[in-house]
């Protein structure tokens, strides 16, 4: 047998038949809170459209009989180029949730990022990934003592970095969820992290005798901030020696901010166009802030990432990595199976076009190798 020839025993490897099968298996309510974007859902299009608008231009005859997919990231080494995504309320889609996801990720050292409306809490989801590189994403709550307790929480449990997201100071016009009459904390989905958190308990739920209900409306009261702005992230980072990064910049002069703000690393994310519709694809918006990070903090990317020459567009533009969302979320319909298939076709087309594109190494992949479509 050549072990050129990729061998898979996989059941699904096209993400549009994972996507029909999520479809299948999940009630309208749950599947389109996944699927859909915000607004008339330009910039969901977009985001995969923008992919089609670079070509590759591979190099040959480089010998790529050895291959290597790992970075570095804050002095750590990661397996591959890709984390799974921060993505809240995985309950909705498989009972395992978050430790089903965490688990595939780790069983192929594949980065982790636990959101902070999971369905289970940072120290159980820490767990389920020990020994594999994992982060935690804050919904920076409209609580200062909640927020260090969670960031503090995060440290304890082992999180390598803090990625804050700032494309949401309000949920995002989601019509087919508003339309749907959905939310996913209605089902009890995306709560352990307050339930769990000795500060929230104190200051919410002292008594122990809020019903579900009650907790969940406690929560959405505190869950998004409007009000934070560059200033406070001086006091965020005292909270923690850990890196912070930024998950949701699209303008270049909110990347120099950034850096002058002494972040560690920005997302360039438009949330899976979820949040503000019509707003440039993340792929169009790569390559004016690679320029003006200029190398001196980590660039990461995310938003229409579906298969591996998608991730080798965004290395080339200029993306120290890429997270992906949807994909690992429908494969969870299957549990963690379900998601390591997701992720091992990913690892596995990412090595099959990394050869094609004439290089072994996902870190000599630069924007030599694309161009514009003509
Ligand atoms: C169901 C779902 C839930 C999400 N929940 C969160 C979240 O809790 N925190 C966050 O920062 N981003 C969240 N996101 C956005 C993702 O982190 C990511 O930016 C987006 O999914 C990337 O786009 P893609 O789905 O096209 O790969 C969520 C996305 C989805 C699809
Ligand atoms: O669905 C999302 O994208 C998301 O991030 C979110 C955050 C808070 C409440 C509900 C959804």
């Amino acid at each position: 047998m050549s072990t050129a020839l990729p061998v898979n025993d996989s059941k699904t490897i096209i993400f549009e038949k994972w996507e029909e099968t999520a479809k299948n298996k999940l009630g309208k309510g749950a599947f389109d809170y996944v699927q859909s974007g915000s607004g008339g859902e330009e910039t969901l299009q977009k985001n995969v459209q923008a992919f089609k608008e670079w070509d590759i231009i591979p190099r040959v005859l480089t010998n790529v009989e050895t291959r290597d997919l790992t970075t570095s990231l804050f002095e750590k080494k990661l397996a591959v180029p890709f984390f799974l995504a921060p993505v809240g309320f995985q309950t909705v889609v498989h009972p395992e949730g978050e430790l089903a996801s965490a688990r595939a990720a780790s069983s192929l050292s594949v980065p982790y990022i636990a959101s902070t409306v999971s369905s289970f809490s940072l120290e159980e989801i820490g767990e389920a990934s020990v020994g594999s590189p994992r982060y935690f994403q804050l919904y920076w709550p409209n609580d200062d003592e909640v927020a260090t307790s969670f960031v503090k929480r995060a440290e304890a449990a082992g999180y390598d970095a803090i990625v804050v997201t700032v494309d949401t100071t309000v949920l995002g016009w989601r019509e087919r969820d508003l339309q749907n009459q959905y939310f996913p904390m209605q089902t009890g989905a995306g709560i352990a992290n307050f339930v769990n958190d000795p500060v929230f308990q104190e200051k919410y739920n002292r008594d122990g005798l809020l019903d579900t209900n009650e907790l969940i409306n406690a929560i959405r009261k505190i869950l998004l901030n409007q009000s934070i702005t560059w200033e406070k992230l001086g006091w965020l980072k005292q909270q923690t020696r850990l890196p912070i990064i930024l998950k949701g910049i699209l303008h270049k002069d909110d990347a120099q901010l950034a850096i002058e703000h002494g972040i560690d690393g920005i997302i360039v994310s438009n949330h899976g166009g979820r949040q503000l519709d019509g707003v440039r694809s993340t792929l169009a918006a790569l390559p004016s802030i690679v320029e003006v990070i200029n190398g001196r903090i980590s660039v990461l990317f995310d938003s229409g990432v579906r298969r591996g020459t998608d991730i080798i567009k965004a290395l080339a533009l200029g993306a120290d990595a890429v997270l992906i969302g949807r994909p690992f979320v429908y494969g969870l319909v299957d549990g963690e199976n379900g998601v390591r298939e997701v992720l091992q076709n990913l690892v596995a087309d990412l090595d099959t076009s990394l050869a094609l594109t004439g290089k072994t190494s996902v870190k000599d992949i630069d924007c030599s190798i694309v161009e514009r479509v003509y």
